[in-house]
């Protein structure tokens, strides 16, 4: 171990592998201030800093905060991480991520960084990949269209800002990827999230529209080459055409989208203004009127860019600069005339250069919609004529080319609960079990497929979407049959506990103060030690009703004897570690992983305290 991981020798040795062209192309550019370039360049070959992200909305927040003020007050002042005034909750740590477990004066600060990334009580995101969610001007309550958003970091930020009363429908065409995100948002137990699986050419919403839509599209990615060093060595001058045509593709297709007076922002992390203002500028010429480009430049104050560009030289494989446009090049990639150009004000998109403030690079342009706009036409499939075996015409229609590298789309559909044939019964067998309020909005209790074997949330916006579209998931998983019906058909999933908390009765609720909470933490308690008649064994509601998790819920179980709590393995290793409370020797019942699927443990455990 060494106590300083920048100054070890060898760390710089794989960023210096270069492609000759991209420095070449880059200086030819003109988008670095010639007197930095120097700067840039050597910034490029170093790794990227180490960034994270507090989840604010977790009802953890507070005692998080606490705890990370204070392991970085312990830091001392040359390693201590720092914040971006624009870019709120955020730290930034001056090393790269493989490097932290190495540096002593990080060891605290490590362990907090893997046990809050595992709970979701922090998103590790490069700081710049922050900026479009926050330009993109969301509120609580506003519906957004995230239409590339795997593996999600900024789908989460989207999540958090618009809160349970807004919605957020986050779309991926990769399908594994798609899986990604549900396991990146599904620690944000948010009831207000709709994964999809189309290509974003594909999405159809039957009419609805969204007050924000983020395009983060498929690019280069030559912007990330600090922490992705394929990126350089596999650079190619021509790669930036083919995700052009791409990138102009999907935007023309999803801006239909979004409702006249949202915004919408487009991203990417490269720096190539092929695929950042000649997008840009080819949809300003195409809908004219019906977009406006937003002046981003003094949205935020305190962050360093360089201004978008109107000029830009265009090279074709040989690296001869191009006056035209040919088969591999498109006309779209050209700089705008100088006409067009005093129109589109390309200067209002940001360009972040990773010298600037020791980031990553990143592009992005806000705007907004001012009338309709039209998708373009479908695409007329090739069709087959040949005469069949009965002398009659039949045409077959070739199905549409899947792109390299994406799984065939599998999705499935959710339909309300009520919908189903026991879903009314079903419904008020779990009501009566948990006491449920008559407020409980039951219409927005959802189920995939006919077994109802998983009822899910979804928030009031949410399902006004979820109707006739395909999802990989949506809303949060409340409640789960159990196999044995011992004890209630159903018990509540984690994930759900945060809203069932507002409509569950006394009868299914135990109140606890901070203290027996973290006593429940460490170990089983015996029911005996309760003030309070249990209506018999399962599930409960456990709520914390003071201190500083006071109102936050949590899973637990009554048994004949004891009271466990039923946390999943991560969350419960997170709280133990901000409550310095050590884990007991002996593995408890509420260590049984939260999803419980496995009834046999269950039972064993009833059988044992029985
Ligand atoms: C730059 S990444 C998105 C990163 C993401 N926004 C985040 O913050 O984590 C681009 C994504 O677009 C997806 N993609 C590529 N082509 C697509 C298409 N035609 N429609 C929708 N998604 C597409 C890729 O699978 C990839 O996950």
């Amino acid at each position: 171990m060494y106590s300083n991981p920048m100054q070890h020798p060898q760390r710089f040795n794989k960023y210096e592998q270069s492609s000759p062209y991209y420095e070449k192309y880059y200086k030819a550019q003109g988008i670095i201030n010639p007197e930095e370039e120097e700067q840039f360049m050597k910034v490029m070959k170093t790794p990227l800093p180490t960034s994270f992200r507090l989840t604010k909305s977790s009802e953890t927040f507070p005692k998080v905060n606490e705890v990370i003020n204070k392991i970085i007050s312990e830091i001392p002042d040359e390693y201590r991480p720092h914040t971006f005034g624009w870019c709120p909750n955020t730290y930034q740590l001056e090393v790269e991520r493989k490097q932290i477990r190495k540096c002593e004066q990080y060891n605290a600060l490590h362990k907090f960084m893997i046990l809050m990334n595992e709970s979701g009580e922090i998103s590790r995101q490069e700081v710049v990949s922050m900026l479009p969610a926050i330009l993109l001007d969301v509120h609580e309550g506003s519906s957004v269209l995230d239409i590339c958003a795997a593996p999600g970091s900024k789908t989460s930020q989207l999540v958090e800002m618009v809160g349970p009363t807004g919605c957020v429908v986050a779309n991926d065409a990769d399908k594994q990827r798609s899986y990604l995100l549900t396991h990146q948002t599904k620690r944000l137990s948010a009831p207000h999230i709709v994964i999809t699986n189309y290509r974003a050419q594909e999405l159809s919403f039957n009419g609805f529209q969204f007050d924000r839509m983020l395009c983060d599209v498929p690019c280069t990615g030559d912007g990330t080459i600090r922490k992705n060093v394929d990126a350089r060595t596999k650079w190619h001058v021509m790669n930036a055409y083919t995700l052009h045509r791409e990138q102009l593709d999907i935007m023309k297709h999803v801006l239909c989208h979004v409702k006249v007076g949202g915004k919408f922002v487009y991203s990417t992390c490269s720096l190539n203004p092929i695929e950042d203002e000649a997008v840009v500028a080819e949809l300003l010429r195409t809908y004219g009127d019906s977009i406006e480009l937003i002046d981003a430049r003094p949205l935020l104050p305190t962050l360093k860019f360089s201004e978008g560009v109107s000029e830009w030289k265009v090279f074709d494989k040989h690296f001869t600069v191009m006056k035209d446009k040919n088969d591999n090049i498109p006309i779209t990639a050209f700089p705008p005339k100088p006409e067009e150009a005093a129109k589109f004000h390309l200067e209002y998109t940001l360009r972040i250069l990773p010298h600037q403030q020791n980031t990553g690079g990143f592009f992005t342009a806000v705007f907004i919609k001012k009338g309709e706009t039209l998708a373009p036409p479908p695409k007329q499939k090739k069709e087959k004529k040949y005469i069949g075996e009965n002398g009659e015409e039949v045409i077959e229609k070739h199905p549409t080319k899947r792109r390299r590298g994406m799984a065939p789309l599998d999705e499935q559909e959710l339909k309300p609960l009520l919908s189903t044939p026991e879903g009314e019964k079903l419904f008020e067998s779990i009501k009566k079990f948990y006491t449920l309020s008559d407020s409980f909005p039951k219409d927005q209790l959802y189920v995939v497929g006919e077994d109802c074997l998983t009822i899910h949330y979804l928030s009031k916006t949410s399902t006004l979407l979820a109707h006739d579209i395909k999802v990989i998931s949506g809303g949060v998983k409340m409640f789960k049959r159990h196999k044995s019906e011992l004890v209630g058909a159903y018990r509540i999933v984690s994930e759900g506990v945060v809203t069932l908390g507002e409509y569950i009765g006394q009868d299914r609720c135990i109140e606890v103060g901070h203290e027996m909470f973290m006593k429940l933490l460490g170990e089983d308690v015996l029911l005996s030690e309760f003030k309070k008649e249990f209506k018999g064994n399962g599930c409960y509601l456990v709520k914390v009703v003071d201190g500083i998790l006071k109102g936050n819920c949590y899973c637990g179980w009554v048994g004949r004897v004891y009271l466990s709590m039923l946390i999943n393995k991560q969350d419960l290793d997170a709280l133990r570690f901000l409550f310095n409370i050590s884990a007991p020797e002996k593995k408890l019942h509420r260590e049984i992983d939260d999803c419980l699927d496995d009834d046999q443990k269950l039972k064993k455990e009833e059988n044992k305290e029985n």
